[in-house]
């Protein structure tokens, strides 16, 4: 008989990381724990200082990520009893574009004490939205000098991508620009503290870093025209050899194992990104099936078939070969706020009476709104809201658009403005699910997963109404991590009891819930008169007919730092 092996995920999310210990036959999640990150999301001052960040800024503490290693994966053992030599490999997966500097050796720079207080040598979180007058300028100066790889990103690189960012150090703190000798993102330095030995994955690289397969990175005289002092960023501090998905990084270090308990050589695979690695955990890797992980934002990834010419979809991250799956086209769109715009309005638009309630009831205040919202029938409040509370990623990629809730009384109540919340967040999946479906890139099939489809019912039913889709939902909790899990599967190969691909592993290791959120025609018909009314919105607001969205921002910029 042969013998029973373990594989481990690490999923590395906006507020912590969560591991997972899985069987390898069948992707049963033996023990799981998570280690919320000390530090969190630093977007106020820098830890233990003063030191004020500016608006839109949004960063990390990398220790926080050796944290997680350290905490959950002796953890995860202990529960579950499993022998460390039973596990095979090891995933991981992060948010990107999320980046930072280090030295060569891979110590970040904010972990020097000489540039501990400098803000631009910490890890810049993907919600880091400061660098849009960066991107603002490369997409002009790309568009200027006829170069086609903004077709591959919809037409615009977003601020919140790798270069955007890059370029915002050397702009603002070329100090540390010059200090760093690499610049890499977050995904892969800690596959890189796990291995001893820096590698790159083809997949950040494709999404977040212009790079495809086919055409390499940009090349340097576009980098050059940008910034001269920037023309060889990828030779100095990047790398043009990236590996595949799947992939072996390396054995796990002496000091990696000394932290995690668990053996020196385990195979280490490639590093991966939370939504991309989230697609095979449903069981398959087929053609057309678009993946919604809903959580603080959401990210949509899909396959599609190889092409001569890649189709343009206009506002869509990306569209990458082998980006989700070896072989295949992988495109990503996504909206960079949904669970963050319900928690703001917890947070600062919800009376007090409704938290004594839930309180009283046991409640926690989420369901306790979405159980009265649900009493709502659609359109019954009036109300419509645009979803743009942290930006637009798809299809307008415009971080300096915002919120609105259109359509108050006095008589509007909070379980109606969190419904038009709830429903804004499913236009602006419709949106996105119309604009591949134009672009000559069908959606067949539509599965949810993350935490939101676990916690919001509501919300899932309201996005079946609105999109006019049947939606599945992946059948684990911790559906990252379980994906990175299986690619550590792939990492350690069929040898070692492994897999030979990714797609075995998901046809093994992945699956749906039995239950459905089915489309109810009577709130479809509704919901089609609605989305109506919210692109007029889209349009007006977040295609330049009406920019005060924008003047707003730069009076309040203004009035801050006067
Ligand atoms: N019952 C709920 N309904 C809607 N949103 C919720 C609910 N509970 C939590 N949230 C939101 O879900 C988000 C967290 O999603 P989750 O998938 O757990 O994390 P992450 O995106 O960091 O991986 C938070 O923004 C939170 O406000
Ligand atoms: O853009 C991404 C992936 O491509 C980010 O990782 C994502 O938007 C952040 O994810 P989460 O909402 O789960 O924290």
């Amino acid at each position: 008989m042969s013998r029973q092996t373990y594989t481990i995920g690490v999923d590395f999310g906006t507020e912590s990381g969560r591991a997972v210990l899985v069987d390898v036959r069948n992707g049963q999640e033996i023990a799981t724990a998570i280690y919320p990150y000390a530090n969190g999301v630093i977007d106020d001052k820098l830890p233990g200082t003063n030191i004020r960040l500016e608006p839109d800024w949004a960063l990390q503490d990398p220790n926080d990520y050796l944290d997680v290693f350290k905490n959950t994966i002796p953890t995860i053992l202990k529960e579950s009893g499993v022998d460390p030599a039973d596990v095979i490999g090891i995933g991981v997966d992060f948010t990107a574009c999320t980046m930072l500097p280090t030295k060569a050796d891979g110590t970040p720079l904010c972990m020097l004490p000489e540039w501990r207080n400098t803000p631009h040598a910490w890890v810049k979180l993907w919600k880091h939205h400061a660098a849009q007058p960066e991107a603002n300028q490369l997409n002009q100066i790309a568009r200027e000098l006829g170069y086609s790889f903004l077709d591959r990103y919809g037409g615009k690189i977003s601020s919140e991508w790798f270069f955007p960012k890059a370029w915002q150090i050397l702009n603002e703190a070329p100090e540390v620009y010059a200090a760093a000798d690499r610049l890499i993102e977050a995904t892969d330095w800690v596959v890189w503290q796990l291995t001893g030995v820096e590698t790159r994955n083809e997949c950040t690289a494709g999404y977040k870093a212009m790079w495809s397969k086919s055409e390499g990175f940009p090349p340097n005289e576009f980098f050059k025209a940008l910034d001269e002092r920037m023309e060889l960023i990828v030779d100095q501090k990047m790398s043009r050899t990236l590996l595949p998905l799947g992939a072996k990084a390396g054995g796990l270090s002496q000091q990696a194992a000394e932290w995690t308990g668990l053996l020196a050589g385990t195979a280490v695979a490639v590093a991966n990104v939370d939504a991309h690695v989230t697609l095979p955990v449903t069981g398959n890797t087929d053609i057309g099936t678009m993946v919604m992980i809903m959580g603080t934002s959401t990210c949509d990834v899909m396959n599609g078939e190889q092409r001569d010419q890649l189709p343009i979809v206009e506002g869509m991250c990306g569209v990458v070969d082998g980006g989700i799956v070896p072989g295949m086209l992988g495109y990503e769109a996504g909206q960079s706020g949904v669970g963050d715009i319900f928690a703001w309005f917890i947070e600062h638009g919800v009376p007090g009476e409704y938290f004594t309630q839930a309180e009283a009831e046991g409640l926690n205040i989420h369901s306790l709104l979405e159980r009265e919202a649900a009493k709502l029938k659609p359109a019954e409040s009036g109300l419509l809201a645009l979803d743009w509370f942290n930006g637009n990623r798809s299809t307008l990629v415009d971080v300096e658009l915002n919120g609105l809730v259109l359509g108050m009384t006095l008589a509007t109540t909070a379980p109606e403005i969190y419904r038009a919340l709830l429903e804004a967040t499913a236009f602006g999946k419709r949106e996105i699910i119309e604009t591949f479906n134009q672009s000559g890139v069908p959606i067949r099939k539509l599965i949810a997963a993350g935490g939101l489809p676990e916690k919001n019912h509501l919300l899932m039913q309201i996005y079946a109404d609105v999109t006019n889709y049947e939606i599945s939902v992946i059948a684990s909790k911790q559906a990252p991590a379980l994906g990175a899990a299986m690619h550590g599967a792939v990492a350690a190969g069929l040898e070692a009891g492994g897999y030979a691909d990714i797609a075995s592993a998901a046809k093994q290791m992945g699956r749906l819930k039995a239950e459905t959120f089915k489309p109810i025609p009577a709130n479809v018909e509704i919901y089609d008169q609605l989305y109506a009314e919210y692109k007029v919105l889209y349009n007006y607001f977040g295609r330049g007919e009406n920019d005060v969205m924008k003047r707003l921002r730069m009076l309040r910029h203004a009035a801050l730092t006067a």
